[in-house]
C-alpha cells in the first residue's frame, strides 16, 4: 500500500530495515539535540505528516535496542496515529535510566506499524454467553 506523506525533515522517509520488518524506524528532527534527566519525558518531532487510509492506524512502539541499551521508551506506547490526524507524526519519550541521554537529529528514536482495524459498534445487552474462563482473569489459570 502506498501513503501519502509530506516530510518536512531534512532525513529520508521512514523505511524497513530488513526485507520483513514489521516496523519502519522513525528519525529525530531537531534543530539541537534534546536532553531528557532521568525519569524526563518529552516530546520529539519527526518533521513528517501523512494520511492514512480510513480502516488503518499507525503505531508507535519503543526500539528495543534503544531501551535496553539506554532505557530510553516511547511513554504511551503503542503511540495511536488516526487515519484521520493530520498533524506531525511526534513521539513521547521517556528516561527510564539513572543517567541523561540526548537525542540527536537523525537518531532512530522508535518504529512505526501500520496496522488495519475495526471500528466498532455497540449492541446493548442485558447478559453475555457463557463461557469457561467467565470471569477469571489476572492469572486465575496458575503460573
Ligand atoms: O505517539 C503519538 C500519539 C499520537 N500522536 C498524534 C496522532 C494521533 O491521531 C493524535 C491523537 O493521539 P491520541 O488519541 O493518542 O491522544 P489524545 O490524548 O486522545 O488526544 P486527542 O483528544 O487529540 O485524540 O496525536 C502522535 O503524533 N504521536
Ligand atoms: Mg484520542
Amino acid at each position: 500500500m502506498k501513503i501519502r506523506v509530506i516530510n518536512r525533515s531534512s532525513h529520508p522517509l521512514p523505511a524497513y530495515e530488513t526485507e520483513s520488518s514489521a516496523g519502519m524506524d522513525l528519525r529525530a528532527f531537531l534543530e539541537e539535540g534534546i536532553t531528557l534527566r532521568p525519569l524526563e519525558r518529552k516530546i520529539i518531532p519527526t518533521g513528517l505528516f501523512m494520511e492514512l487510509p480510513d480502516g488503518y492506524e499507525a503505531q508507535i512502539r519503543p526500539r528495543s535496542g534503544l531501551a535496553f541499551k539506554s532505557g530510553i521508551t516511547v511513554l504511551n506506547s503503542p503511540g495511536t496515529i488516526d487515519a484521520d490526524y493530520r498533524g506531525e507524526i511526534k513521539v513521547l519519550l521517556i528516561n527510564f535510566s539513572d543517567t541523561e541521554f540526548t537525542v540527536n537529529n537523525g537518531d532512530r528514536i522508535a518504529q512505526m506499524v501500520i496496522s488495519r482495524h475495526e471500528t466498532a459498534g455497540w449492541e446493548e445487552a442485558a447478559e453475555l454467553t457463557d463461557t469457561t474462563r467467565g470471569a477469571g482473569g489476572y492469572g486465575h489459570t496458575g503460573v
